[in-house]
């Protein structure tokens, strides 16, 4: 079952064609990591493919039923709490009040957030417990699609690396499908099933390689000898270790 298509898929900002004839498929249960140097257009696909952006040509056809966004920002609401801004979008659904905080907990609790915390506001919390807090907000709606863009740069290191694992346990927790961009190699080798090479040059995907690794088995020295081997090794890689300095590996 595909989760999401896109097909033939262009985009153009002021007349300059960012993406063109993009194609791409995202099975249930897949997350397909969207790598590529600054620029290349990794935001305007995820955004056309969120329903964000109209795209100029081609369509996105949506196989899933509810999807939960995740910024590089948690875009929270100042004057609302922890929970009260978990539970916003079953607030817009309509769904009431205590339904509405049940659900809210139970998403905090997958997010490993502490019950203590759900009452204060944005404001009091540290930059991990408000990106937990988007991430927790994203899977309320419980999502069988979620659409990440770049959700964990502005984190440190040990944050990021938890955060990860975060993932890929509300992922295979609450199985749902989604798209995920970086541009850190190694996090798309950590999260990802497949990783999916966008470039400016072709304006849009160059090429694409499934992670050969299991999920249990993608601890540190795993996903580093996997990012090695495609930066030295595989040519599809080569214009991301050639371009893009903020490449962490
Ligand atoms: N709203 C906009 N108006 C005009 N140009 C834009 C707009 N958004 C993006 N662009 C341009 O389109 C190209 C692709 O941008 P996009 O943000 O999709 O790339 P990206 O791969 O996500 O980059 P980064 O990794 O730096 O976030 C860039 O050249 C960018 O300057």
């Amino acid at each position: 079952m595909t989760a999401l298509a896109l097909d033939g898929v262009a985009h153009a900002y002021f007349g300059r064609t960012v993406l063109d004839r993009v194609v791409l498929r995202v099975a249930e249960d897949e997350i397909v990591a969207l790598v590529g140097p600054s620029g290349c257009g990794k935001s305007t696909l995820v955004h056309i493919a969120a329903g964000l952006i109209e795209p100029l040509r081609g369509r996105v056809v949506a196989g899933y039923r509810r999807h939960g966004m995740i910024f590089q920002e948690p875009r929270l609401l100042p004057w609302a709490t922890a929970e009260d801004n978990i539970a916003y979008p079953l607030r817009l659904a309509g769904v009431a009040r205590g339904e509405r905080l049940e659900k809210a907990r139970r998403a905090a609790d997958l997010v490993s957030l502490d019950r203590r915390d759900l009452g204060k506001y944005p404001v009091e919390l540290s930059g991990g417990m408000r990106q937990r807090t988007a991430i927790a907000r994203a899977l309320v709606v419980e999502p069988d699609f979620v659409f990440f863009d770049e959700p964990f740069t502005a984190l440190d290191v040990a944050l990021k690396r938890q955060m990860q694992d975060l993932v890929i346990a509300a992922a295979r927790q609450a199985r749902f499908a989604g798209l995920f961009v970086t541009h850190d190699l190694a996090e798309a080798v950590r999260v990802s099933d497949r990783i999916v090479v966008l470039d400016e040059r072709v304006r849009g995907i160059a090429g694409e390689r499934f992670v050969g690794l299991a999920h249990g088995a993608r601890d540190d020295a795993a996903v580093f000898a996997a990012v090695q081997s495609y930066l030295k090794e595989d040519p599809l890689f080569r214009h991301l270790h050639e371009t893009d300095e903020r490449r962490i590996a």
